[in-house]
């Protein structure tokens, strides 16, 4: 447990960086700060392992004052991770993972033997060990960073933005990656972003720091989105904050419906039978596994030749599905806004049909957790 108490830090040109932190950091969950840019994040992270002095207050981990103990030995006691991961670049991936445990007196071989097992749990290839961190691509040397900061296993990792410079679907994966090891490691995370999705994604809980260093709330992300405490809030959070909310509903009790499929092998004359009872303006053509191959307009359906397989029509797009099992109302929604159709395709892990939900069974679902 990390405890913030009126934890503060004034500069000597007046500047007011945190203006006295009281929180709680609960152990084995991801705690995130966010906030926009000066509003004191990284100052506040970095007085946990004596990076930064408070001017009054104090930090405690486990109890006990950090200031109590030697800045060396803590800070190779907490893992950090900081933005373009901060690797030394004459070292080698290896090499720089292996930095802590080396420092320990691990010796060469158990250090290296570490470091490998490491890279396989980031997601790295054993082939990489030996490159140079310019050798490899900026979300590759962000999960060294990961994996140089869990090296020695420390219960704390402080994470400074480590996501920052890399692009959005590299920091989604990286997202994730962080994600399945938190729940393989629970270890205590204490992560910075200006990133609201990324805070929200991520975090157990979430402090939004605003102007001047002050805290403006300390909450789960849920309440965070249900609750805002004050403008500032309510506008750091963003007018979609109602979308946003979707995010915490599963998309399994969605009422999929499946009298829209069609079989790419029926003909015209078939499918306008079953569609004509199901009464939708879109139907959705599958394959033989029932794999998506996209919509049909059921207008234009009736001026095709009466025996014409469906598979050898020209069919729209089929756009983004959403997985029932593992997704969101958020993403339900999103694949019916993107759906030609309006309407979103559920399938499984395997990527199979499995229904459609129309707008309206969505907008009652959405209705009813709001
Ligand atoms: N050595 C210093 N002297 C004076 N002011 C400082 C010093 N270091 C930081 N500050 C100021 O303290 C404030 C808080 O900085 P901090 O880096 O903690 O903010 P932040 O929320 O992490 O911002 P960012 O997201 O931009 O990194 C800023 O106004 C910054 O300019």
């Amino acid at each position: 447990m990390i405890t913030f108490e009126g934890a503060a830090k004034h500069y000597p040109d007046g500047t007011v960086a945190v203006a006295g932190l009281d929180l709680t950091v609960e152990s084995g969950r991801t705690t995130v700060f966010v906030g926009p840019s000066g509003s004191g994040k990284t100052t506040s992270l970095r007085m946990v392992n004596r990076m930064v002095a408070p001017t009054s207050g104090t930090v405690l981990v486990d109890g006990e004052d950090v200031r109590s103990q030697d800045p060396a030995r803590l800070r190779r006691s907490i893992g950090y991770v900081i933005q373009q991961a901060g690797l030394f670049p004459h070292r080698t991936v290896r090499d720089n993972i292996a930095t802590v445990p080396l420092l320990l007196g691990w010796g060469r071989s158990r250090a290296r033997a570490r470091a490998a097992e490491l890279m396989e749990s980031v997601g790295l290839e054993p082939s990489q060990a030996k490159r140079y961190p310019h050798q490899l691509s900026g979300g590759q040397q962000q999960r060294v960073g990961v994996a140089r900061a869990l090296a020695a296993d420390p219960p704390i990792l402080l994470m400074d933005e480590p996501f920052s410079a890399v692009d959005p679907v590299v920091r989604t994966g990286l997202q994730d990656e962080l994600l399945r090891l938190q729940a393989e490691l629970r270890k205590t995370v204490l992560f910075v972003t200006h990133d609201i999705d990324e805070a929200i994604r991520i975090g157990d809980r979430i402090a939004v720091f605003g102007p001047g260093g002050e805290l403006a709330q300390y909450d789960t992300p849920e309440r965070l989105l249900t609750h805002p405490v004050d403008d500032f809030v309510e506008s750091f959070i963003g007018y979609d904050r109602g979308v946003r909310r979707l995010a915490f509903f599963p998309a399994n009790e969605l009422a999929l419906r499946e009298d829209v499929l069609l079989d790419d092998q029926d003909t015209v004359e078939r499918a306008l039978n079953t569609v004509d009872t199901a009464g939708q303006p879109w139907a959705l053509v599958v394959d033989a596994q029932r794999m998506p191959l996209g919509w049909v307009d059921v207008d234009r359906l009736r001026h095709e030749p009466s025996g014409l397989e469906l598979g050898r029509l020209t069919l729209t797009a089929y756009g983004h599905t959403f997985d029932v099992e593992r997704d969101s109302l958020r993403a339900a929604l999103d694949a019916a806004v993107l759906s030609p159709a309006g309407r979103a395709v559920g399938v499984d892990p395997d990527g199979r049909v499995l229904g459609v939900v129309s707008q309206a069974d969505l907008g009652n679902a959405i209705w009813s957790v709001s």
